[in-house]
């Protein structure tokens, strides 16, 4: 049986990447960038004082207590203007006049003399003012032609503040990946309003997909149900191909039981398997196949292995074919002590906590058959157990990562910006 790593190694040997599209920076937001952008123009675009107060020329320091005739008064978007020497009222963001390069705040003077409109016409220094102090230079924020955004970056609000800085009407990103979900099951029951019949669920798989793949991104394109019969399986992948799915992500029948048809019924349709069945748990008679240029990611049924299969292999994939390389690994001291079966990688539902010295802790909680929906909604936190197996004592460092994408705890982004 393939291993975790093998597995995704193999997965991303086949991802195709995704092409680009040219999107408004307002409908940005969580985009993935495919191309670097460079910055079109000086930011800030010319000198400007930091404070309200008084611009002077100061080529060496000017002396506390030396006084200043105040020849103009220059705001926020007022034009460049010749100084003509002496002192100018200015205001914060304002331009510096020709011949100026130093700015004192207003409450580091006094005024000694006023004109009868009001206007400061007099002020003494109350400390020295040293050389280009208070000034913010053209470009010392980001230099015409400077990598602001690298291709895989994630668009964030921080980054649309910049991008609208620079006067960036629109971005590269890359094109939405489309996917299709086909759930099998004759039990399933997808209209939550419909009473269940004996022996009926209602359907949960696909509802987790569609909002777990939307908040990664992807266009979702349809959401079927069908039930455990080859031809329908078989149509309802038909349809995802004609739709322009690129990934197309099943979920049931992929195990041992007589009415699991889904390796069949791809293979009927010329698919060609990458792997079935992987060292892990939950989640191991996961299958992955390529059919044309479309994956097909055909999960077990089983809720959990659902969630492993969204988490640790579709979600790689879709970063692959947006430009984004992998995850940051990040780690936590367990709290829980386990006892993995080796052999398989496990992935654990879990919450993280730090301690007073800033250490993350990982508790894996209690209830981790893969039937079982509660504790991952209670869950803030994925555990990751390696193959090695064996006692694992409290304190033991282990891979901990956020439940959907990103960092293990809400609210912090990893270096790529991700918003776990
Ligand atoms: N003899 C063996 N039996 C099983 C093995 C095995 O190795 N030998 N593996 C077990 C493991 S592990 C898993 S995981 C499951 C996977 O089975 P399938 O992929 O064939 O999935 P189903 O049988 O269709 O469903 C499993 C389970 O999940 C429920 N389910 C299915 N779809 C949904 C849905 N959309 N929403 C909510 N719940 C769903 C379904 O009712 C079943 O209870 O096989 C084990 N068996
Ligand atoms: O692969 Mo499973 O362990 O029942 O989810």
């Amino acid at each position: 049986m393939i291993s975790y790593a093998d597995a995704l190694h193999e997965l991303l040997q086949h991802v195709r990447r995704l092409d680009a599209v040219s999107c408004p920076v307002g409908e940005s937001l969580g985009r993935v960038l495919a191309c670097d952008v460079a910055s079109p123009m000086d930011l800030p675009s010319f000198d400007h004082s930091a404070m309200d107060g008084y611009a002077l020329h100061a080529a060496t320091p000017l002396a506390a207590g030396s006084e200043h005739a105040v020849h103009g008064s220059q705001a926020a978007g007022d034009a460049s203007q010749a100084s003509g020497g002496g002192a100018w009222e200015i205001m914060t963001g304002a331009r510096l006049p020709h011949g100026l390069d130093a700015v004192v705040p207003v409450e580091r003077t006094e005024l000694l003399e006023r004109r009868a409109d009001g206007s400061p016409a007099r002020i003494r220094l109350l400390d020295t003012l040293m050389p280009a102090a208070n000034v913010r230079y053209a470009g010392s924020d980001v230099a015409k032609g400077a990598l602001v955004a690298a291709a895989g970056t994630r668009i964030e609000a921080n980054h649309i503040m910049l991008l609208a800085a620079l006067g960036i009407a629109s971005v590269t990103v890359v094109r939405a990946p489309r996917v299709a979900i086909v759930c099998t099951g004759k039990e399933l029951q997808p209209d939550p309003a419909t009473p269940l019949g004996d022996g009926e669920i209602y359907a949960s798989n696909g509802p987790y997909l569609a909002a777990a793949l939307g908040m990664l991104g992807a266009t979702v394109l349809s959401c079927e149900t069908v039930d455990d019969t080859g031809p329908t399986f078989v149509s309802a992948v038909q349809r995802a191909r004609g739709a322009g799915a690129d990934l197309i992500v099943t979920t049931g029948a992929v195990s041992m039981g007589r009415y699991d048809f889904v390796p069949d019924a791809l293979a009927e349709l010329g698919a060609r398997v990458l792997f079935h069945k992987v060292a892990i748990r939950p989640g191991k008679p996961q299958l992955v196949a390529v059919l044309d240029d479309a994956m097909v990611f055909a999960l077990p049924g089983t809720p959990m292995a659902v969630g492993v299969g969204l988490r640790f292999f579709i979600t790689p994939v879709l970063r692959a074919m947006r430009g984004q390389g992998p995850e940051p690994q990040w780690h936590a001291m367990l709290d829980t002590p386990q006892q993995p079966k080796p052999g398989l990688r496990h992935f654990l539902r879990a919450s993280v906590s730090q301690d007073e010295t800033g250490r993350l802790h990982a508790q894996v909680l209690a209830q981790q058959q893969p039937f079982r929906i509660q504790p991952f909604s209670q869950a803030g936190a994925w555990v990751v157990l390696s193959e090695e197996g064996g006692a694992l004592e409290a304190g033991t460092r282990v891979v901990v990562t956020g439940l959907h994408s990103g960092a293990p705890f809400p609210g912090v982004l990893d270096s790529s910006g991700v918003a776990s």
